[in-house]
C-alpha cells in the first residue's frame, strides 16, 4: 500500500545503513517479546548487507534466521541460499543465531514444503524483518511470472507457510514462503541495486497484472509499508 524509497550513494553505504536498521528492529523485538525472527533472500545483492549485519552487536542467541525462499538443492550446492547465508551472515557475532533452513532432504519438493512449513511454524506471525529481492523479470521471493503455483502463492487467503514453485526462469524447483507469510513483517524491505532494477521497479509501479510482475503484490497489497533500499 505504501512504499518508501531510501536511496544511497553506493552499495557499501546501503549495506551499512540497512544492517543498522535491521539490527535495531531485531533488538527492539528481543527487548519487547524476548525473541526475534528474520527472513532473508538469496541472489547476488544481499552479500555485503549480510556481512555488515553479522558484525552488529545484538542478542543473536535470541534471533532466528530463515529464508524467504530456497532452491530444492542441499546446502553444499553453490546455488543454495542456505550456503550464501552460512558463508556471509552466520558468522562473527551472528554465528550465535539459530538458522532454520527451508531445504529438506525429502523425496519430493512437495514433501519438503510440508516439512519446512512445520519446522518454521513457531516464527513469523509476523516476522520482525523480511528482506525481499527482485529479479529483472519482476519476481520476488520465488513468485515467478508463469510459476506453477503463482496464483496460490499470491492469494491472500493462502495460509502462512511454504509452498513449491516451478518456473522457466527459476532453474531448480523452489520452496517459498507465501505472500501472506511475508507481507506483514514489522520491517518489510525490498533491497535492490543498480539502474536496471530501478527501471524494473518503475515498470512494476505502473499499471499491469500482478502475475506479470509478482513484486506488484507486495507494492500494492502488503499490510506493512515496503521500505525500498536502493543504490546505483
Ligand atoms: O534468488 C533468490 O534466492 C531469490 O529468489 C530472488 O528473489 C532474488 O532475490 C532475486 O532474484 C534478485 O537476485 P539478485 O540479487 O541476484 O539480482
Amino acid at each position: 500500500m505504501t512504499a518508501n524509497m531510501h536511496a544511497f550513494a553506493n552499495g557499501a553505504e546501503l549495506a551499512g545503513k540497512l544492517a543498522d536498521k535491521v539490527a535495531e528492529t531485531l533488538s527492539i523485538a528481543v527487548a519487547t517479546r524476548g525473541s526475534a525472527s528474520i527472513a532473508v533472500s538469496g541472489g547476488s545483492t544481499p552479500k555485503a548487507f549480510f556481512q555488515a549485519l553479522s558484525s552488529r552487536s545484538i542478542e543473536w542467541g535470541k534471533v532466528t534466521i530463515t529464508l524467504v525462499d530456497e532452491r530444492f538443492v542441499p546446502a553444499d550446492n553453490p546455488r543454495s541460499n542456505h550456503l550464501l547465508v552460512q558463508e556471509n551472515l552466520l558468522k562473527d557475532k551472528a554465528a550465535a543465531a539459530k538458522f532454520l533452513p527451508l531445504y529438506q532432504a525429502a523425496a519430493s519438493v512437495e514433501e519438503a514444503a510440508v516439512i519446512a512449513t512445520e519446522e518454521t511454524k513457531a516464527i513469523g506471525h509476523p516476522f520482525d524483518v523480511a528482506i525481499l529481492g527482485m529479479g529483472n523479470d519482476g519476481h520476488t521471493a520465488s513468485f515467478f511470472p508463469g510459476g506453477s503455483n503463482l496464483k496460490t502463492a499470491l492469494d491472500p487467503n493462502t495460509p502462512r507457510g511454504i509452498i513449491t514453485m516451478e518456473a522457466e526462469g527459476a532453474g531448480e524447483p523452489r520452496l517459498t514462503f507465501t505472500f501472506s507469510s511475508l507481507q506483514d513483517a514489522r520491517l518489510l524491505v525490498l533491497h535492490i541495486e543498480g539502474e536496471g532494477k530501478k527501471e524494473v521497479l518503475a515498470k512494476a509501479e505502473a499499471a499491469g497484472e500482478e502475475t506479470e510482475m509478482p513484486i506488484r503484490s507486495m507494492l500494492r497489497r502488503a499490510a506493512s509499508p515496503v521500505e525500498i533500499y536502493w543504490a546505483p
